[in-house]
């Protein structure tokens, strides 16, 4: 983890989810080039493969090798017979952040940091309506850190047809995404369920690009390389960040607070953006 030790800088364009009950995949994920694991105790994993799913996991997160991926694991929801025993066997686990599924409220979250009972960041699933309606609060508290779409659960409480320009869910990944930079919170786009088609994928992840989200939840491995591209700074995203922030250092000497830059105006805030972008391209140079 040393070359990434600003949060807030660190890259989270892959975000894979793995079964923890499959040791193969388990193991496969340590040479998978992803900046995020989420390892799954939730959906993933059927009910009677979820108990022993917690010691294959523990075991794998004890034996280590997963390098500079963030590790976060998605226990069950508290209110299933499962959730309890999940925060049980897995509270001292060696990993990044825990991830409670269908968060409805900050009550929720905050049933999850008393269980915890520890400072272990909390990333929280935004796919209930009420979910949505209260994501303010819910990043507002003060354990929370990130913020996961989960695009499956919504559209099936929306009763909304899946669309390839996600129309219906827009109300909601916008007021996800809103509440997330109220409050400094990481925020990561749904998963693209046909994991085969790799233009699909790669048009719903410019658009989460286009969005704000900070990566792409995936389910597969052949997805990893088109989210990690499109949430990358572009070469030429770098090169105008580059020439914006000469040109203003430029006029800041002569007394100015404006420049022009192929055409347009780069004040300071551009600056702001334009130096992100160069410390994003440098952490992940350095992975
Ligand atoms: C979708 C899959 C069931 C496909 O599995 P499979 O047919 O076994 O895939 P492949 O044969 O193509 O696998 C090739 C190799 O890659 C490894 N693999 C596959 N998936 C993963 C993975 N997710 N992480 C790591 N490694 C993976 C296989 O082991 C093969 O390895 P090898 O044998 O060494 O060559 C499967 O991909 C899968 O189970 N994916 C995860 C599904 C999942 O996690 N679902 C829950 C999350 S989605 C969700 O709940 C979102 C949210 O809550 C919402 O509401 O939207
Ligand atoms: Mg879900």
């Amino acid at each position: 983890m040393d070359a990434i030790t600003d949060a807030k800088v660190r890259p989270y364009r892959s975000v894979l989810y793995i079964p923890g009950s499959k040791e193969r995949a388990l193991d496969k994920a340590r040479s998978l080039p992803v900046d995020a694991i989420i390892f799954d105790l939730e959906d993933a994993v059927t009910p009677d493969a979820k108990e022993a799913a917690r010691d294959t996991l523990n075991a794998a997160l004890s034996m280590g090798g997963y390098g500079d991926r963030m590790r976060i694991i998605r226990i069950n929801g508290l209110d299933s017979p499962w959730g309890a025993g999940d925060v049980a066997t897995l509270k001292d686990a060696d990993c990044d952040a825990f991830l409670l599924p269908k968060v409805n409220s900050a009550a929720d979250v905050q049933a999850l940091a008393d269980m915890l009972g520890n400072d272990m960041p909390i990333w929280a699933m935004i796919e209930t309506p009420l979910g949505v309606l209260n994501a303010l609060e819910i990043a507002a508290h003060p354990q929370l850190t990130g913020f996961v779409a989960g695009t499956n659960d919504l559209a099936k409480e929306l009763n909304c047809r899946a669309r390839a320009d996600r129309l219906p869910m827009m109300l909601a990944l916008q007021t996800m995404l809103m509440a997330a930079r109220a409050h400094g919170v990481i925020a990561i786009d749904g998963v693209y369920n046909q994991y085969q088609d790799t233009d699909g994928l790669r048009a719903e992840c410019e658009q989460g690009r286009d969005l704000g989200f900070d990566g792409k939840t995936l389910i597969h491995p052949a997805q990893i390389d088109v989210a990690n591209e499109c949430f990358s700074p572009s070469e030429a995203e770098i090169d105008l960040a580059k020439r914006q922030i000469e040109a203003f250092e430029e006029v800041e000497r002569t007394g100015q607070g404006v420049a022009v830059v192929d055409g347009k105006i780069v004040e300071n805030l551009h600056v702001e953006t334009a130096k992100k972008i160069l410390a994003m391209a440098s952490s992940i140079a350095s992975l």
